[in-house]
C-alpha cells in the first residue's frame, strides 16, 4: 500500500519487536513505512509531551540534533554524553555554548583507544519514560542514507514501586552500565530510570563499559554478558540439533584481531556466540558481512560512505586470512543494497536454510577486542576498551521458540540484510578507509584519494 504511516502506526505496527530500520533518502517511499523510522518522527511531539532528553553519542552536530526535536522541545533540558576522545568532540563545548539548556557529560576513557561508541536516547515525557537504543551518529549524515539499527521501549509509566523489572532484568542491567560513567550529571537518568516500570520490556540489555572487569563483574559486559545471557536464557528443546547452526556477525568496522583466528575470533568470541543451554563442543560455521570496495562504490553515497567504515590498511594487512569469513553487504528485500550499513547485528539461525533465528542482537559494537573485551591473565579478567551497548531479542521473551524470518504465521523477524549471506567473490576485497581507489568512479562519478 503507498500509506504514509504516522510515527505512533509505525511504531504499533512494530510489535512485538520494536525494532527499525532508519529511513533512506531515495529509495521508494514504500520501504521507509513499515519498521523504517528517522529521528524527526522518534522525536516527534506525538509521542507525548517531551519534559527533558539524554543523548549519549560518539560524534554529534549540535543544530542538526535540535532541527530534529520539534520546535516546542528545542528549549527542554537536554543532557549530551560523549567520550573526551579528541575525535570530533573538542567542538562539543563550542557547539552547545549558546544553548544554557544544554548540559555536557564527558564519559571517562581510562583506558588507551577506548571510545564512547554507546548510541542511546533517553526520553522522559509527563506520561512516562521511553529509552531508545541505536546505532546512528547524531548527524546528519548518518540519518540520510545510511542502514542504521533502531530499538524503542514502550513509554514505561512512572511507578512508586521500584521494584518494577522486566523478565530480562533490563532495568537492573541498565542501571549499571549508567553507573560506570560514576558520572553526578547521570544521577538524575538512574533515579529517574528506577522511579519507571519497565515489566513491558522484553529484550536483553548487551553493553560494554571501560575496565578490566574480573570476579563478579566478568560476565557484566561484553562478549561474556552475551555468553551468560544466551546461556541462561535461550532453553531450547534438545539443543543438539543446533550444534551447527550457522552465526553471522555484521559490522561497519573492524579491529586488530590477531595472527590468526584461533587467538580470539573463533576460540574466545565464538564461543560466546556459540553458546547454548549446554555447551556444545561443535564449532558452527561463523559468517561475517562487511562491505566489498564496490559495495561502496556503488553505494548512494559512493566512496563518501566508506568514510563511515574506518577499518585501517594498518590492521587489514595483518589479517589477510579474515577475508575467507566474509561475505557482501546485500538487502535487496529492504531495498538498502545501495544504503551503506552502519547499523551492526549479530545472529544466529536455526540451520543453513535461514528460515528461522534462535536469537538476534542489534548494537553499537563493531567486531573489535576493544568493543567485545578480551580475556586476560589466565581468563580472569576481560579487559574492554570502550563503551558499547545493544539489545539482545530472544524467542521465548517474545512465547516463541524461533523467530521465523519469512512471512510465515508468527509475527516474522524484521531481519535487515538478505539471508543466506553471499560471499566475498575472488574478485572482491574488503573497503578499507585509508587507501585510493582511482580506477573506477563512484556512484558519483567521483574517486577516493584519501592522502
Ligand atoms: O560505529 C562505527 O563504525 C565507528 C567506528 C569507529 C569510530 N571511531 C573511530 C574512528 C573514526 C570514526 C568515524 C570516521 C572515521 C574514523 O577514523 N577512528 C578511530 C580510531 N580509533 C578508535 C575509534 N575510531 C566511530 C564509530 C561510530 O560511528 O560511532
Amino acid at each position: 500500500s503507498n500509506k504514509r504511516l504516522t510515527p505512533i502506526e509505525k511504531i504499533q505496527q512494530s510489535e512485538p519487536y520494536r525494532f527499525f530500520l532508519s529511513t533512506v533518502y531515495g529509495i521508494s517511499d514504500n520501504y521507509n513505512q513499515i519498521n523504517a523510522i528517522s529521528l524527526k518522527e522518534i522525536l516527534s511531539p506525538e509521542h507525548g509531551q517531551l519534559v527533558r532528553s539524554a543523548q549519549f553519542n560518539y560524534m554529534f552536530d549540535i543544530e542538526f540534533l535540535r532541527e530534529q526535536y520539534p520546535p516546542e522541545f528545542r528549549l527542554k533540558p537536554l543532557l549530551i554524553v560523549h567520550g573526551d576522545s579528541r575525535h570530533d568532540n573538542h567542538t562539543i563545548k563550542t557547539q552547545c555554548s549558546p544553548y544554557p539548556q544544554i548540559e555536557i557529560c564527558a564519559a571517562r576513557l581510562d583506558i588507551p583507544y577506548g571510545t564512547h561508541h554507546t548510541k542511546m536516547m533517553f526520553l522522559l515525557y509527563e506520561t512516562g519514560l521511553r529509552i531508545v537504543i541505536h546505532t546512528a551518529n547524531l548527524i546528519q549524515q548518518d540519518w540520510k542514507q545510511k542502514s542504521q539499527g533502531i530499538w524503542i521501549s514502550p513509554i514505561c509509566p512512572k511507578t512508586n514501586d521500584n521494584t518494577n523489572e522486566s523478565k530480562t532484568n533490563f532495568k537492573k542491567d541498565l542501571i549499571e552500565y549508567i553507573e560506570r560513567y560514576r558520572a553526578k550529571q547521570l544521577q538524575f537518568w538512574q533515579k529517574t530510570i528506577n522511579e519507571h516500570d519497565f515489566s513491558s520490556i522484553n529484550v536483553h540489555l548487551i553493553s560494554s563499559t571501560p575496565g578490566r572487569h574480573t570476579g563478579a563483574d566478568m560476565n557484566k559486559f561484553g562478549h561474556l554478558k552475551l555468553r551468560q545471557t544466551l546461556k541462561a536464557y535461550l532453553g531450547l528443546e534438545n539443543e543438539a540439533q543446533y550444534n551447527s547452526a550457522p552465526i553471522i556477525g555484521q559490522f561497519s568496522s573492524i579491529g586488530s584481531l590477531g595472527p590468526n583466528a584461533n587467538n580470539w575470533l573463533s576460540k574466545e568470541f565464538l564461543t560466546s556466540l556459540k553458546q547454548l543451554h549446554s555447551s556444545s563442543l561443535d564449532s558452527p560455521e561463523l559468517k561475517l558481512i562487511y562491505p566489498t570496495v564496490d559495495n561502496v562504490r556503488t553505494s548512494l553515497e559512493g566512496y563518501m560512505a566508506g568514510g563511515s567504515l574506518p577499518y585501517n590498511m594498518q590492521n587489514a594487512m595483518k589479517q589477510g586470512w579474515l577475508v575467507n569469513y566474509l561475505h557482501k553487504w546485500k538487502a535487496d528485500h529492504r531495498q538498502r543494497s545501495r544504503a551503506s550499513p552502519h547499523i551492526k547485528t549479530y545472529l544466529r539461525a536455526t540451520n543453513d536454510e535461514y528460515k528461522e533465528l534462535l536469537w538476534f542482537l542489534v548494537t553499537s559494537a563493531n567486531l573489535s577486542k576493544a568493543a567485545w573485551g578480551v580475556l586476560e591473565k589466565n581468563n580472569t579478567q576481560l579487559m574492554i576498551r570502550s563503551y558499547e551497548i545493544g539489545v539482545l531479542f530472544i524467542p521465548k521473551q517474545f512465547s516463541q521458540t524461533t523467530f521465523s524470518v519469512s512471512d510465515s504465521s508468527s509475527p516474522s523477524f524484521p531481519i535487515p540484510y538478505d539471508l543466506p549471506p553471499v560471499k566475498y567473490q575472488s574478485s572482491d576485497k574488503p573497503w578499507v578507509v585509508d587507501v585510493a581507489y582511482k580506477n573506477q568512479p563512484d556512484s558519483h562519478g567521483n574517486m577516493w584519494d584519501p592522502s
